[in-house]
């Protein structure tokens, strides 16, 4: 029996990659959910559905047309900045819907997969984040994330968590980008770009958070799984990757301090996840960061 997807927040930047990858294999019926139109209709072997998933009762329907095996959330408020001045905003699709999904999973006997972020600690520790370490979110983005992660825990009985970070790749038009294609486009356009050097992050090519998301459909495990690249650096040195393997002028590179960069939002200064749990229970092996980097700019 084929198995029945629904990618909730298709359209995004991680979700369409996801329901893409998802929709090539044959074992799956992929529909994708988002709040707006189709961003590239006729592009892939999916169904596609458009609905407020903060609205209960569209959310309902969308469950009761698609009758899901399998639910992953790739939905959410996802720019830090936007939820630390729009609070209600954030907890309503990150938090509310959240438990509303989890709920639906567990009431209809379907597996939830729902992204989450290294955004959840503090970032006060030198070490890589295991799975098992206590969370203590600095930035309001970071506080829903927890919360949304809780009511899954709560609510549901057959759930991964998926923590990602730093997620790169291409994007289509009308995507947010990522930090690594500013540092392309800025430094093409002989332009200066200045990037964080005390920020530590464990970047995740956005394929791989697909490969971690088949494996999880697979297994039958619970809990959350730390999904990200295996390399800890700085963006400042992200970025000089990217100069160096797009042969890019690295004099336009300026590193700066956070305080320099005075970021309006407090940001975990060391957020690494360690993925061991991931290589050891599902096998997920991540690319390289210049793998990445090369698949993101097809070179
Ligand atoms: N990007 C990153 O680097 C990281 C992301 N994450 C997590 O990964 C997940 C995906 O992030 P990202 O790819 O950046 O997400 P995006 O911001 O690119 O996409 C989010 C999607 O959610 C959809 N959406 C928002 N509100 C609603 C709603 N009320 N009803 C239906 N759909 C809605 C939007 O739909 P539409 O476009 O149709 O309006 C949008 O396409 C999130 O959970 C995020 O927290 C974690 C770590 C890093
Ligand atoms: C735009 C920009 C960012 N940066 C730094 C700040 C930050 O550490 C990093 C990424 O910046 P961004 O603004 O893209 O994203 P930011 O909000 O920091 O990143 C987060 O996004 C959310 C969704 C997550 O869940 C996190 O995992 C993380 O990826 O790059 C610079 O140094 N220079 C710049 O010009």
């Amino acid at each position: 029996m084929k198995k029945k997807i629904l990618v909730i927040g298709a359209n995004g930047f991680t979700g369409r990659r996801v329901l893409n990858d998802l929709s090539c294999n044959d074992e799956y019926i992929v529909t994708g959910c988002s709040l707006h139109d189709d961003i590239a209709p006729g592009s892939g072997n999916y169904h596609f559905i458009s609905a407020d998933v903060c609205q209960m009762g569209e959310q309902a329907a969308l469950f009761r047309e698609v009758r899901p095996n399998v639910v992953i959330n790739a939905s959410a408020l996802s720019v830090p900045d936007y939820c630390e001045t729009h609070h209600e905003e954030a907890e309503s699709i990150n938090i509310t819907a959240v438990g509303q999904f989890a709920f639906r999973c567990e009431v209809s006997g379907a597996r939830f997969i729902h992204l989450s972020t290294d955004f959840v600690f503090s970032g006060d520790s030198g070490q890589l984040y295991k799975e098992v370490d206590t969370p203590a979110p600095v930035n309001y983005y970071g506080v829903t994330k927890l919360k949304g992660e809780q009511r899954v825990a709560e609510l549901c009985s057959n759930y991964a968590i998926m923590r990602i970070a730093v997620v790169y790749g291409a994007t289509l038009p009308g995507q947010h980008g990522n930090v690594l294609q500013l540092v392309a486009d800025r430094l093409r356009n002989n332009e200066e770009i200045k990037v964080v050097s005390d920020q530590w992050r464990t970047p995740t090519y956005v394929g791989d958070v697909s490969q971690g998301i088949e494996k999880l459909i697979q297994h039958s495990n619970n809990g959350i799984y730390h999904i990200c690249g295996s390399e800890c650096l700085t963006i400042a040195d992200i970025a000089y990757r990217v100069a160096d393997t797009l042969n890019l002028d690295y004099s336009l590179i300026l590193p700066v301090t956070t305080k320099q960069m005075e970021e309006t939002t407090p940001r975990p200064r060391f957020s690494g996840l360690s993925i061991e749990k991931a290589r050891t229970e599902l096998g997920y092996q991540p690319h390289t960061l210049e793998e990445g980097i090369k698949l993101m700019f097809n070179i």
